[in-house]
C-alpha cells in the first residue's frame, strides 16, 4: 500500500491549488485524476471559450471595419484547431506542474474504501489527509429525447462550424455560446423556463445584452422550457410546453451543475453530503476532520468559480502544516458573462443598489462616445457604479462593454483599496488607454 501525508482527488484547478501548495509546504502528495488534467476548466470551460473567443472578436473587429460583405466568414476548423491545441498543451502542462513539484500523479477513478484508504484502478492509497476536490458536471437532462441534446462541453468541443443551434437556459454559459456561435453566423436560440436571463446582473444591462445579439441572430424564449426532442434525418426537432416548435442542428444545455459526490463512497469516509454538496464548515474540513473539500463539490455559498476553487486549494494546502489555524475568509471577487458585448460586476451589484435606494445611489455613465469604445464601435458600452451614501465611497461596479472585464478588473483594484481620486491622479497611466479613463470615471 502507498502511503502519503495528503491525497487530493480531482486534478482540476481547486485540487492543484491544495496539491501545489501542500507540497511547497514539504509534505509527501499524490494527486489523483479521472479523465483530464486541468479538469473542467482546461477541458471543457474558459480555456476553449477564451480561445473561441480570441478568433471571434477578432472577425467581429474586421467585419465592422469592412461591412458584413467585405470579410470572409469565421475559418472555424482552423480556430478549433487552434483551440485542440491549446487546451491539450495546457492540460500537459498542468501534470508537468505537479511532477515538477514532487506530487505523484495517478490516473483513474478514486473512491474511499474506508475513512483513510483510497481505491484507484484496484491499487490502495492511505494518507493523513484527502482532499476532494471532485468538481460539478451539467445537470441531467429529463425530457423525451434528451439523449439528442449535447451539453455546453460539446459545444466548446465542436469542429464544424455552428449554423442553427438551440441552447438550454439563459445564464452565463448559454450567453458566452450564444456570442461566439453567431458571430460565426449561426442562428441562435435560447430556451429559458422563466423571465429572469443572467440572474444577479442588472436587468438593464441584461437587456441591453439580449436587444443587441437579437440584431445577430439571437433570440431568447421565455417562460418555456424543452419538453421533447426528435431526430429527423439530418437535424433535431424541438417540442416546448407552450407547444412551439423548431427545427435545429444541435441543442446545447447549459441548465446549471451539480456537485461530483455520486462515486466516491463518501459514507464510507463519514463524509455528509447535504443538497448543494459535500458539507464543510469554515475551515473547509467534512464531516470526517481529516478530509477536507474544495471547488465546485464543496456545499459553500461562495459562487462556483475557477478563481473560488484555487483560493480554496490554496487555503487547504496552507492549513495542513499551518500551527495556527484561521477559518477561511474571502476577497470579493470580479465575474463577467464572456459574451459578445460583455458584462462584469465586481462588489455590491446595481440590481441590490436599485431595491436599497436608502443606502446606496448610482452613477450610470454613457461609455460609448469614449475613445477607448467608440474607436471599436462599441456602442453598447456603459457603466454603472454603486456609490454608498453614507461614506460616499464607491462599493460596486458593473459594465457592458466588449472590453467590460478589463474595465471592472481596474476598478476592482480601485475599490477594493479605496484609492481617492488625488491618489489615482497620482499615477500617470500611459494615455490614451482605458486605464487613463479612470481618471473621467473616478471623479464624481
Ligand atoms: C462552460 C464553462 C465555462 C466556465 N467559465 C468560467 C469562467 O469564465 N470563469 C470562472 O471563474 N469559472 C468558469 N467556469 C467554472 C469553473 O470551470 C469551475 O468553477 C472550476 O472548474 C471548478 O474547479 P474544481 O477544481 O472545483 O472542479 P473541476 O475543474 O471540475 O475539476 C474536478 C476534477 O475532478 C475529477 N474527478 C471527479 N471525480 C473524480 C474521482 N472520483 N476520481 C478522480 N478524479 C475525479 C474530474 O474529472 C475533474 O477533472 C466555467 C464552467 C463551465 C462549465
Ligand atoms: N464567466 C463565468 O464566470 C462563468 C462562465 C460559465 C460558467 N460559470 C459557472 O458555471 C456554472 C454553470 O453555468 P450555467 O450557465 O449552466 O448555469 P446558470 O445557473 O448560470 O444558468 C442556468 C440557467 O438555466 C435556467 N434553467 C434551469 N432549468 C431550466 C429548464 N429546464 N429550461 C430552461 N431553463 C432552465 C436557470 O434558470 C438559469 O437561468 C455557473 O453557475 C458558474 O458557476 C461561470
Amino acid at each position: 500500500m502507498k502511503t502519503f501525508d495528503t491525497i487530493v482527488i480531482g486534478g482540476g484547478v481547486g485540487g492543484a491549488g491544495a496539491a501545489i501548495r501542500a507540497a511547497s509546504h514539504g509534505q509527501k502528495v499524490a494527486i489523483v485524476e479521472q479523465r483530464d488534467w486541468g479538469g473542467t476548466t482546461v477541458s471543457r470551460g474558459s480555456t476553449p471559450k477564451k480561445v473561441l473567443l480570441g478568433g471571434i472578436e477578432a472577425h467581429r473587429a474586421f467585419r465592422i471595419q469592412n461591412g458584413s460583405d467585405g470579410v470572409p466568414p469565421v475559418n472555424w476548423e482552423r480556430l478549433a484547431a487552434h483551440r485542440d491545441t491549446i487546451v491539450s498543451q495546457t492540460q500537459e502542462r498542468f501534470k508537468r506542474r505537479f511532477v515538477a513539484n514532487n506530487i505523484v500523479t495517478f490516473e483513474g477513478h478514486a473512491e474511499f474504501v474506508d475513512s483513510h484508504q483510497l481505491r484507484v484502478n484496484g491499487e490502495y492509497l492511505t494518507a493523513k489527509n484527502f482532499v476532494i476536490a471532485t468538481g460539478a458536471r451539467p445537470r441531467e437532462l429529463k425530457f423525451s429525447g434528451s439523449q439528442w441534446a449535447e451539453h455546453s462541453g460539446g459545444f466548446f468541443k465542436r469542429h464544424k462550424t455552428p449554423r442553427n443551434i438551440t441552447i438550454l437556459g439563459a445564464g452565463v454559459i448559454a450567453f458566452a455560446i450564444a456570442g461566439i456561435a453567431s458571430e460565426a453566423g449561426a442562428t441562435v436560440t435560447l430556451v429559458q423556463h422563466n423571465h429572469v436571463a443572467l440572474r444577479g446582473f442588472d436587468p438593464q444591462l441584461v437587456q441591453k445584452l439580449i436587444s443587441h445579439l437579437a440584431k445577430q441572430k439571437v433570440r431568447v424564449v421565455f417562460d418555456d422550457e424543452v419538453v421533447c426532442l426528435d431526430r429527423e434525418s439530418k437535424s433535431l426537432k424541438l417540442t416546448t410546453k407552450q407547444g412551439k416548435t423548431w427545427d435545429t442542428e444541435a441543442v446545447y444545455a447549459a441548465l446549471g451543475r451539480v456537485p461530483n459526490v455520486a462515486d466516491l463512497n463518501l459514507k464510507a469516509a463519514g463524509v455528509k453530503v447535504v443538497t448543494h454538496g459535500i458539507q464543510v464548515n469554515d475551515y473547509l474540513q467534512t464531516s470526517n476532520a481529516k478530509i477536507f473539500a474544495v471547488g465546485d463539490c464543496s456545499a459553500v455559498s461562495t459562487p462556483k468559480l475557477a478563481n473560488y476553487a484555487v483560493y480554496q486549494g490554496k487555503y487547504v494546502g496552507d492549513l495542513l502544516t499551518a500551527t495556527l489555524k484561521f477559518p477561511i475568509t474571502y476577497p470579493i471577487q470580479a465575474s463577467a458573462v464572456f459574451s459578445l458585448p460583455r458584462l462584469a460586476q465586481f462588489g455590491v451589484s446595481a440590481a441590490v443598489a436599485r431595491q436599497d435606494a436608502e443606502h446606496y445611489r448610482l452613477r450610470e455613465m454613457d461609455l460609448s462616445q469614449w475613445l477607448t469604445y467608440q474607436r471599436e464601435y462599441d456602442e453598447q458600452a456603459q457603466l454603472i457604479l454603486v456609490v454608498d451614501r453614507q461614506s460616499g465611497q464607491v462599493v460596486g461596479a458593473e459594465a457592458i462593454s466588449y472590453q467590460a472585464d478589463v474595465l471592472i478588473n481596474y476598478l476592482a483594484l480601485l475599490i477594493q483599496q479605496q484609492i481617492t481620486p488625488t491618489q489615482l491622479h497620482d499615477t500617470l497611466f500611459a494615455y490614451p488607454s482605458a486605464a487613463a479613463d479612470l481618471y473621467g470615471i473616478w471623479t464624481d
